[in-house]
Formats: C-alpha cells, structure tokens, sequence
C-alpha cells in the first residue's frame, strides 16, 4: 500500500527530553574534534532553532562565546529562498576555523550551503538529517526519512487525544 500522506501527516514528534538528550550526544560527538588542539574557538547558533541545540552544546563543551546567525527559509512548512537577516561578529568567525555552526536540522540543505559559502572553514553540526541535507553537514546524531517532518517540543503542546476505540 502507498504511503499517500502529507510530510506533516508523518510526522517525528521530539520531546524536550529527546532535543535535551540528543543534542548533549552531538556535543559529545564533537568534543576535542576542533582544530589544532582540538578545541572549539565558539558556537554558532542559526536561529531559531539551532539556538537550543547551541545553547546545550555550549554548555556541554564549556565554550562561552556564542553568536548567531539569521537564516529564514521557511514559511511554516513551505520553502522559499534562504535569506540571512543577522550574521554574525566578523572579526570572530574569520573563514570559520575553529567555529563550531549548530542548527536543529538538515533538510533540503539550503540554509547550510548558503552558510558554509559564508565560512567555508566552520564545522556544520546538526541534531537530525534528511538525506538531502547530509552533504551539506559534517556531524549529526538522527537520520529522518525525507518525507518526513519533525515537530521540535517548541513547536508543540501537550494536549488530549481520544481513546484509540473512541475514533470513528
Ligand atoms: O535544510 P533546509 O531545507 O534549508 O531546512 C532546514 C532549516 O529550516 C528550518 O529553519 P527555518 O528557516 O524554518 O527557521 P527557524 O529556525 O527560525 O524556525 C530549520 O531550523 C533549519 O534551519
Ligand atoms: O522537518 C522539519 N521540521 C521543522 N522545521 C523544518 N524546516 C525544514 N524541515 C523541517
Ligand atoms: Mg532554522
């Protein structure tokens, strides 16, 4: 039988728990993986959605200089051209040597190239992939089928579902 649904039909619903402990497991993954000694000159959050998976990394590999990036590509789930908004301090990212760049996922992969032609030095970290944004990025914890589409906890509510025998 064919799969007829909607990417938002099929969708990975992530907990606050899941982010939380999937994103200390990608800080983990990149600990001691900088440069030179290893070290991580900062993080780099692209907002929003990478700000939360920054902000655990930050915490997990003791950087404290964080800065963001502005990327808007989407409006709700419809794509259009990736635009950057805010960039961030130029003096600190240089090509990006040293630069640790988060974000909550790979898509399509369009934000991440528009970066990377920014920095093309940086190290592109995200939390989850689809298969068509992994080139686009150096480390990530969760692979999710293309078709599908994740909710982040920020993005959600708990709320009350019927019985499964009380569905007509
Ligand atoms: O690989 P891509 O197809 O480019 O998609 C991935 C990007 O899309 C989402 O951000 P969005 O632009 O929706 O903004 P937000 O983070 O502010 O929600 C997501 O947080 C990634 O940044
Ligand atoms: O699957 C997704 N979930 C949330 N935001 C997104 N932006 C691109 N793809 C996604
Ligand atoms: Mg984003």
């Amino acid at each position: 039988m064919t799969d007829n649904r909607l990417p938002h039909e099929k969708g990975f619903h992530i907990s606050w728990d899941q982010i939380h402990r999937d994103s200390r497991a990608l800080a983990w993954r990149l600990d001691g993986q900088g440069p030179d000694d290893g070290a991580w000159r900062a993080v780099v959050a692209i907002t929003r959605g990478g700000m939360a998976p920054a902000m655990i990394a930050a915490r997990e590999l003791d950087i404290r200089t964080v800065d963001t990036i502005s990327v808007k590509s989407y409006d709700h789930q419809d794509q259009a051209e990736a635009m950057v908004l805010k960039s961030p301090d130029k003096e600190l990212m240089g090509d990006g040597t040293g630069i640790l760049i988060i974000d909550d996922l790979v898509d399509s992969g369009k934000t991440l190239e528009l970066v990377r032609k920014m920095y093309p030095k940086a190290h592109f970290a995200t939390v989850y992939a689809k298969p068509k944004g992994r080139p686009q990025v150096d480390t990530f914890i969760t692979e999710v089928s293309q078709d599908t589409w994740i909710f982040f906890p920020w993005d959600m509510a708990l709320q009350y579902v019927e019985p499964y025998r009380g569905k007509d």
